[in-house]
């Protein structure tokens, strides 16, 4: 035995050891490489567990890759980059999300063809838990890179592979996902940390430019020939001065962790007023910042090519946000912003924030277009979770036959149609993050007493059976009905209603917005093109405050857009003749038609066969039927749901 371990790799050692007493002998392996042993081991794999095919069906391997195409069409050119550069070498370049599930495997076809053998294809699972140490799902437990060597790996069945990774960072900091360099034949390739490290910085440089267009971009290194290298510092700063993010080589460079970087402003940093560096760096192409860490050189990367209409130009800078992929657009006011000047909702705003801190849900109602989802998504920004997904599912919009299985997901065979490989529902898609119930009182009673079920005990288990999961969520709710009103009729369960209302934040009407002639001012001022000066006309506006908005701020938004859209680019006043027809029929008195009236039967009629002519107009699309009526497409279900209930 003694001579044996003289000649054998520290790695074989360990698994005799394994073999033998079932302990993995301290010093044998390296610190990483043993800890992830142990991981493996506490997960209940053996390191001679055959290795697994994962067998992804195609629907899985589309959503995956949909649910990361921000990742991977970043990523491309550096994957490219990878392949060309072991063209004829040998070695697969990959791909993979935050949870070590594999979206793109390129290589030599000699490789390639031999690759799925071993699930190195897209869809595979390569997590710790799943299958031991191994570059890939080790990256995503230790957020660092790593390489690992043959029988370094976990299972017996991989230990020919040799693989570098390095994790990709999103502009936050967060964990996005994996890039690795395999050599499927071990020894074949020169395993290259350093290479796939820079191509990293290289995907991540390039997802700051495209996440910050709307912001100054700066690049900065002490030393100028390392200005937009993979090496630079990038900042991104509001035209104010504020900074909204820093990538991991600023906070190296200036010695600072990214919080202390992020929502500073650049005089408190470094001296500067924004205005005089942006006049130099657009003058002379190139300036200088100051620390007591040292000097920098700047360079402007990016300057924003038109103003954000939610951000107004003298504010603090929203909280910081990671942004996942899939959220990449996930775009809502600030908090502040949104509550304008009315005491109510200021009120309500403060109480709703705390609510989410708090871990309590809230309940947002208020009439159709009072901004219930731009609110839903405001709070999630603000919160703890802002990190985390923001799911929201419409009620309305779902047939009570979908809503169950959309919510709770189901596992393969759960009922007939169900689709290969199960489903995982909202809830659980939601996770870390939250789920935002629109129209919740349209939630039918069985699956009531089952929601309620999970906000208790806060997991989900999916239909057909399986595992239960726990859930770490937050839950926003809304409704334009009154759901005590529900409640009360018996259509909407007690304790349910209770269990959602940790706080319900009632979102007044626009015609009841205490700042209402400043609200539309500045709603007005944040359509405007180019940050253009508009007014409206003094007759226009005293009709606009006096007009009832039964569409709240969608309609009114709306309006605006078409009057700006009217306008002629030298005019700066908006009057009658840039409205449509149709609105200043509204406005001088004829009732709009979703206006309640006495001869309500009619109304509705109305209603439905102006739904009917739209929907036919637009093909069926249901967006642009919406659009076009000026109502949400929740507004537009609801409507054809009730117009349904009535004919049958
Ligand atoms: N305070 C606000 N600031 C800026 N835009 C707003 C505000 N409130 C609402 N909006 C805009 O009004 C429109 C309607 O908002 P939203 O969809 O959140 O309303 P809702 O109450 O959820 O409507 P529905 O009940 O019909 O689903 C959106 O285009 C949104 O951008």
């Amino acid at each position: 035995m003694k001579h044996q371990e003289a000649i054998l790799a520290p790695a074989d050692i360990a698994r005799q050891h394994l073999a033998q007493d079932g302990e993995l002998p301290n010093g044998l392996l390296r610190s990483e490489i043993a800890d992830s042993w142990q991981r493996s081991l506490a997960a209940g794999l053996a390191c001679n567990a055959p290795l697994e095919l994962d067998n992804p069906s195609k629907d899985q391997v589309d959503d995956l890759k949909a649910a990361n195409r921000t990742l991977i069409e970043t990523a491309q050119p550096e994957v490219a980059q990878l392949v060309d550069y072991f063209h004829g070498v040998g070695g697969l370049v990959m791909l993979a999300d935050s949870d070590a599930n594999l979206l793109t495997v390129r290589g030599d076809k000699r490789h390639m063809d031999s690759a799925s053998r071993y699930a190195l294809e897209p869809g595979a699972n390569w997590h710790e838990g799943a299958r031991g140490t191994n570059a890939l799902g080790t990256v995503v437990v230790e957020k660092a890179p790593i390489m690992i060597k043959g029988r370094e790996h976990f299972l017996d069945q991989v230990g020919h592979l040799s693989c570098c990774s390095a994790p990709i960072h999103d502009t936050q900091g967060g964990l996005l996902g994996v890039l690795d360099l395999t050599s499927p034949t071990e020894g074949e390739l020169p395993p290259n940390l350093s290479l796939v490290q820079q191509a990293v910085r290289s995907i991540e440089n390039r997802m700051f430019s495209g996440q910050f267009q709307q912001q100054v971009v700066i690049s900065l290194h002490s030393r100028p020939e390392y200005l937009r290298s993979s090496w630079q510092g990038l900042l991104a700063m509001e035209l104010d001065g504020y900074i909204q993010a820093a990538n991991e080589q600023v906070c190296q460079l200036l010695g600072r962790k990214r919080e202390q970087l992020v929502g500073k402003h650049l005089e408190e940093l470094f001296g500067v007023k924004p205005e005089a560096l942006l006049t130099t760096l657009h003058r002379k192409g190139r300036g200088q910042l100051r620390m007591r860490s040292g000097d920098f050189v700047c360079e402007l990367v990016s300057f924003p090519t038109r103003i954000n209409s939610y951000q107004s130009r003298s504010t603090k800078p929203s909280p910081p946000k990671r942004e996942t992929p899939a959220q990449s657009t996930l775009q809502a006011p600030q908090l502040d912003d949104l509550a304008g000047q009315d005491p109510r909702l200021k009120k309500g705003v403060r109480m709703g924030s705390r609510a989410l801190s708090h871990e309590l849900p809230v309940l947002i109602q208020g009439e159709t277009g009072t901004g219930k989802e731009v609110m839903a998504k405001s709070l999630h920004l603000d919160s703890r979770r802002s990190q985390g997904p923001f799911v929201a599912v419409n009620c309305a919009a779902l047939p009570e036959s979908l809503i169950e299985s959309e919510l709770f997901g189901y596992r393969e065979g759960a009922f007939t149609g169900s689709r290969k490989g199960g489903m995982i529902g909202k809830l659980q898609q939601a996770q870390g993050g939250t789920l935002f119930l629109d129209e919740i009182g349209d939630m039918p009673l069985p699956l009531q007493a089952r929601l309620l079920r999970v906000l208790q005990e806060r997991v989900v288990s999916p239909l057909g059976g399986g595992e239960e999961v726990a859930l770490d969520i937050a839950v926003i709710c809304a409704s334009h009905r009154d759901l005590k009103a529900l409640v009360a009729e018996g259509s909407f369960r007690e304790d349910l209603y209770y269990r959602l209302n940790g706080v319900c934040l009632r979102l007044p009407a626009l015609r009841e917005r205490a700042d209402k002639q400043n609200f539309i001012c500045q709603f007005l001022q944040k359509l405007a093109p180019d940050g253009r000066q508009i007014s409206v006309n003094s007759g226009l506006f005293e009709q606009l405050l006096a007009y009832r908005w039964p569409g709240n701020v969608r309609q009114l938004e709306t309006m605006l857009r078409v009057a700006v859209a009217f306008m002629e680019p030298d005019e700066h006043c908006i009057d009658q003749s840039h409205i449509s027809d149709d609105f200043l029929e509204e406005l001088n008195g004829v009732p709009p038609v979703v206006q309640p009236q006495s001869d309500g039967h009619t109304l509705k009629q109305r209603q439905q066969q102006q739904i009917t002519d739209m929907l036919a107009r637009h093909s069926g699309n249901m967006t642009a039927t919406a659009t076009a009526l000026g109502i949400s497409r929740a507004t537009l279900y609801r409507r054809l749901k009730a117009a349904r209930a009535a004919t049958d």
